[in-house]
């Protein structure tokens, strides 16, 4: 259920008209999606997709819709909020930000094979190329901070068997991320929630499958690029019955990634920890939505336990590494 706020049509077609997006037709709710009302729009023009935030304010929309614009204006393949005809990024419906952005084509991208890791690599690695003089700058909203305020709220009421592991984790990522490393790797704003439902993909079942954009870029923030790396192979790569890599995904993820922005050799240093950071980030969100629920209605908890073992995973793994690094 993804409608939270019904758009009847006659209001829909005044209200689109805010925007230069052509003369109206219909809309349609979108089933999916947990955090937002969602609709397709379509006008003379094409198909739009309208989204109105239940949850994020006129304050923290600027920093993550900037961005998207930012992307779309060099070249990347994302969803891109259309300005109004006032020139601004969004606007209010029912007293709640709304905006209107382009409708990716394809299919989403739960079912992944090597092609379409090795697409989504080459995507990732354009977006950080791209957002080297991007401006603006907002903190990981899910990172180490977060991590130091949640973990003592939850560690009482998460299964008693994996609080030594949660304390043991949150203190290797402290000195992780407080040594000179972790300051010195290139990072920038990131989408830093890339899972495979943030992506649209076209060809499958080709053998030549592509992403043709990604979109819900609302736990954005600036992190080392190799971190928004992490996040995405951990999702996009792995069994996740066993939270293994999967070779060949690995393999064509990174190689298609550093085709396009080689990594160095302090990124190769410190990717162990790295991908240890990533998981953790979503076992412990997991665990807080799973073990605090905020708002039940509009939260449906995915499996914690999935990220816990990629984390015990990567903690030991063996790690491809691409052979040309820029140092
Ligand atoms: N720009 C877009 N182009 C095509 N489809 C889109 C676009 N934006 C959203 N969608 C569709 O709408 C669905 C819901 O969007 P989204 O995942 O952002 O929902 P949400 O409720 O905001 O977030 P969550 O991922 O937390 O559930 C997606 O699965 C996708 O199919
Ligand atoms: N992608 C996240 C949900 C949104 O942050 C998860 O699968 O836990």
């Amino acid at each position: 259920m993804a409608v939270f706020t019904t758009v009847p049509e006659i209001s829909a077609k005044d209200f689109i008209s805010r925007w230069p997006a052509g003369a109206f037709r219909s809309i349609t709710p979108i089933a999916s999606g947990i955090e937002n009302t969602n609709y397709f729009v379509d006008t003379d023009t094409g198909r739009w997709v309208l989204t109105i935030f239940e949850k994020l304010t006129d304050k923290t929309l600027p920093f993550y819709l900037s961005l998207m614009e930012h992307l779309g204006e060099k070249g990347c393949a994302v969803a891109r909020p259309l300005r109004t005809k006032n020139g601004d990024l969004f606007d209010h419906y029912d007293g709640k930000p709304a905006i209107l952005t382009n409708r990716l084509p394809g299919e989403d991208g739960r079912e992944v094979t090597a092609p379409t890791c090795a697409s989504m690599g080459e995507t990732l690695a354009r977006m950080h190329l791209a957002v080297q003089d991007f401006k603006l700058w907002q903190e990981n909203p899910r990172g180490l901070a977060w991590w130091i305020e949640t973990i003592p709220r939850i560690l009482p009421i998460v299964p008693a068997d994996i609080r030594s592991g949660l304390a043991h984790e949150l203190q290797a990522q402290i000195a992780l991320q407080g040594g000179e490393a972790w300051k010195a790797l290139p990072a920038g704003a990131c989408h830093s929630d890339l899972f495979r439902n943030n992506a649209k993909v076209s060809d499958i079942g080709t053998g030549h499958e592509r992403v043709t954009g990604v979109f819900d870029f609302f736990f954005a923030g600036c992190v080392p690029f190799i971190y928004d790396l992490a996040v995405t192979m951990n999702d996009w790569c792995t069994d996740m019955k066993t939270g293994e890599f999967i070779p060949e995904r690995e393999k064509a993820f990174l190689d298609a990634y550093a085709f396009v922005r080689p990594l160095s050799g302090l990124e190769k240093q410190m990717w162990r920890g790295v991908l240890c950071a990533a998981a953790f980030r979503f076992w412990v969100s997991r665990l807080s939505d799973f073990y605090e629920p905020r708002d039940a209605a509009l939260l449906k908890p995915h499996d914690p336990e999935e990220f816990r073992r990629i984390l015990v995973n990567r903690q030991v793994c063996d790690l491809y590494w691409p052979e040309a690094s820029t140092d």
